[in-house]
């Protein structure tokens, strides 16, 4: 075994970006040593360059480090490149970072699609990972969107044991930390206030969850999509006046009848061990899913960092008079919904020998 891995962070100075270098200080595998952002924060020390936003405080080891343009020639000594970059740009600087032979684990949208790019909630789709493993060169993996990470992660023990999910509906409640730094959500949007309209989000949540819970072809080359008329998905989004955790009211119905009942639906959503634990990654949760019994919880302040941010909340399991079942789900979108499930896939790639 060698020393630790060399990582870089795109993005390095925004609310993603913020988030890996907390997660990324004192890590056993990986030694942070790049940090790239826009043209305006290049050539600046890390500490003059970010509006640091996080209720920790910064690590001393990344104030020093002068931040460098997203090209891929300053980050050659990476083994691994995390990727929080604004969706306008990341598209293209990640292209050339993986032309360029680099492994990048990105949170941008823009790859999200390509069919030869795994999309991976590491709590609940690693097999996807087995994708980059005939790459010879550099390759990407893309972490999905915030809000579907939390909607996956019950869904996958839940599939697993009772079959086929037919037809879901999610109405998400999504923090303030979600719409990134540069501008962010005003205060005067917000304060007092819901906005019942996230650009883009509905349809990516909607898309995103048939490609996570899809199966990985028989040469390992791609996945195939669920059916949309084999699961119907619809999520209604709003922006709540919260600084991290997504909520998700979640409401669905199997295929398979009958149905499960209420009480083995939450033992199984008790008893799911996710791959990354089992196989000793050092961020992987050690409880993947936390039922909670209370009949207020979860709550955002109270529950967003079981596990460190990265478990996931589940609360009020109960029938649903339309569907089978309803529940809340809680998820911290820039840990398990971002940059913590950034590193956990690289812990995986490396657990898999992929980096
Ligand atoms: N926030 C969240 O919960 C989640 C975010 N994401 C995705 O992660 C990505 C980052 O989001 P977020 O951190 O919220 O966004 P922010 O707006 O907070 O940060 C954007 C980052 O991109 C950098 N940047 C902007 N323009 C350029 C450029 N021309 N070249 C290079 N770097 C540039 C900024 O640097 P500078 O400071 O120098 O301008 C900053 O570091 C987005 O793609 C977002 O959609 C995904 C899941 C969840
Ligand atoms: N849209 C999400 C965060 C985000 O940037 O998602 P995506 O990476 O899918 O664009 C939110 O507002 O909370």
């Amino acid at each position: 075994m060698g020393g630790k891995k060399v990582a870089g962070v795109l993005g390095a100075t925004g609310s993603v970006g913020q988030r890996f270098i907390l997660l990324l200080a004192d890590h056993p595998d990986f030694e942070l040593k790049v940090l790239g952002a826009s043209p305006r924060s290049a050539g600046k020390k890390y500490v003059d360059a970010v509006n640091w936003k996080q209720t920790e405080l910064l690590p001393e080891f990344a104030k020093e480090i002068v931040v460098c343009e997203c090209k891929a020639e300053f980050f050659k000594q990476c083994d691994v490149v995390f990727s929080g970059l604004d969706a306008d740009y990341a598209g293209e600087i990640e292209s050339e970072f993986v032309e360029a032979g680099l492994a990048v684990v990105s949170n941008a949208k823009n790859h999200r699609r390509d069919p030869d790019v795994p999309l991976v909630v590491p709590i609940v789709n690693p097999e996807h990972l087995d994708m980059v493993a005939s790459k010879k060169r550099g390759f990407i993996v893309c972490i999905s969107n915030c809000s579907t990470a939390g909607l996956v992660a019950p869904l996958k023990p839940l599939v697993e044991k009772f079959g086929p999910i037919e037809a879901l509906t999610t109405t998400t409640l999504q923090a303030i930390s979600g719409a990134g730094f540069s501008p962010g959500v005003p205060g005067i949007d917000i304060l007092d206030n819901i906005i019942p309209y996230i650009g883009g989000e509905e349809d990516k949540i909607e898309w995103e969850t048939k490609k996570i819970l899809g199966t990985l072809s028989a040469d390992r080359s791609k996945v195939e999509l669920i059916p949309s008329d084999q699961m119907k998905v619809s999520a209604q989004c709003n922006r709540v006046a919260v600084s991290d955790g997504h909520t998700e009211c979640i409401s669905l119905k199997f295929k398979n009848r009958p149905a499960p009942s209420v009480d083995q639906v939450k033992k199984c959503l008790a008893d799911y061990v996710c791959e990354a634990y089992k196989l000793g990654c050092h961020s992987a949760p050690k409880q993947t899913i936390h039922l909670l019994e209370q009949n207020d919880r979860p709550q955002p302040r109270l529950d967003r960092n079981r596990d460190a941010g990265y478990g996931v909340s589940v609360g009020r399991v109960r029938e649903d008079p339309v569907l089978d079942f309803k529940m809340v789900v809680l998820s911290h979108n820039t840990v398990i919904g971002a940059a913590g499930s950034g590193i956990l896939i690289a812990e995986l790639l490396l657990a898999k020998k992929l980096i």
